[in-house]
């Protein structure tokens, strides 16, 4: 529904060239939530940006319900707009008007009726939680009160994509967890297609289908949440998973097991969902005479399911120690050696 083909976006810059979006191509279904991750200065904002149309490409296509975005004007560019819709980190509110003349404004700019903007509004205001607060002014309202008008009002004109730039980044942790429940819902309930951008891996594993990262402006890796969650294959994504899932404490742990016991060898299982190594760890240590150290476990939700990972110190015979990994590997538990002795 999104489709993004060799897509680059160069700034002059004085005498230099600054590659912003550096030859992307990206598929966005209709209905998903797809998140862009990376770190400031990636190509984040300048991809999204494009999508819009606040930006043309250097060279590449967008396509948008099959329709050509960079060769747009006038009318045909204004009607196109009008389908996708944006909120920001800094909500840009109006200050001198309040929450309902807010998500009025653009059904009054779309020239909408006043009956029918009355009962739009309402609606909208039902939609994200904000009865009561209609006649309030945003300087009166919560950071999260004022990111559900930002919502409001970009849902006002009936978008088919709603645009979201680190919508939750300047929220506290609860309230973040509240504006991405109230995007899922959204989601669900207008069959509405989301695409967002956000350095913060919380997000994307809380309520995105698919996600891709980005660095030095190009998509350096794309899939479902759960396959990248499990099995990152780039070191920036690696990085962003261990934002949420590093206690801190596992690097300290495996040094002094090291220290400890330094013929053991440190490994890690990856498992998804319900399924549970326990009768294969049982079986494991059954099995082979060799001692099974816990170093740490966690286990993480997605929006698809649950995956988490177990790092195990194996101390005894090196041949038996791979022997019993070549067992897990027969059981499907997927291991990564990650300290040999
Ligand atoms: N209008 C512009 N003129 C010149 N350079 C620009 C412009 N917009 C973005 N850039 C540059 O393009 C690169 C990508 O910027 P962009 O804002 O898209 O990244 P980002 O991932 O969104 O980062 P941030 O989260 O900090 O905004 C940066 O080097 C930035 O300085």
């Amino acid at each position: 529904m999104i489709q993004l083909t060799n897509v680059h976006k160069r700034f002059q810059l004085n005498r230099s060239e600054i590659v912003a979006v550096d030859d992307v191509t990206l598929a966005i279904e209709e209905g998903e939530i797809f998140g862009v991750i990376g770190y400031s200065g990636a190509g984040k904002s300048t991809l999204i940006r494009l999508l819009n149309g606040l930006e043309t490409p250097t060279s590449g296509s967008i396509m948008i319900h099959g329709q050509e975005m960079t060769t747009l004007k006038g009318a045909g560019l204004r009607n196109a707009r009008q389908k996708i819709s944006m909120i920001f980190q800094h909500f840009n509110l109006l200050w001198s008007r309040t929450v309902e003349e807010n998500i009025m404004f653009p059904l009054e700019i779309a020239g909408v009726k006043k009956s029918a903007r009355k009962q739009k509004v309402k609606e909208l205001i039902d939609l994200v939680g904000l009865t009561g607060r209609e006649q309030a002014y945003p300087s009166q309202l919560s950071g999260g009160q004022k990111q559900r008008v930002g919502i409001a009002r970009a849902l006002a004109n009936d978008p088919e994509v709603l645009l979201c730039d680190e919508a939750t980044s300047a929220l506290d942790p609860e309230t973040t967890n509240a504006i991405l429940d109230l995007l899922t819902d959204i989601n669900e309930r207008l069959g509405l297609t989301i695409v967002l951008i956000t350095h913060e891996m919380h997000v994307i594993r809380k309520i995105c289908h698919r996600v891709a990262v980005m660095e030095a402006g190009q998509v350096v890796e794309a899939g479902n949440v759960l396959d990248v969650f499990q099995s990152p294959q780039a070191d920036i994504t690696k990085r962003f998973i261990s934002q949420v899932t590093d206690t801190g404490d596992t690097d300290a742990a495996m040094a002094h097991l090291q220290e400890e016991s330094p013929h053991g060898k440190l490994i890690k299982l990856a498992f998804i969902g319900e399924r549970t190594e326990q009768p294969v760890l049982a079986e494991l240590i059954r099995t082979f005479s060799i001692d099974v150290n816990i170093v740490q476990g966690n286990i993480s939700t997605t929006r698809d399911g649950a995956y988490g990972t177990l790092v195990l110190q194996l101390v005894g015979d090196a041949a038996v120690i791979e022997e019993a990994i070549a067992f897990l590997d027969a059981n499907e538990v997927k291991t990564e050696v990650l300290i040999h002795d």
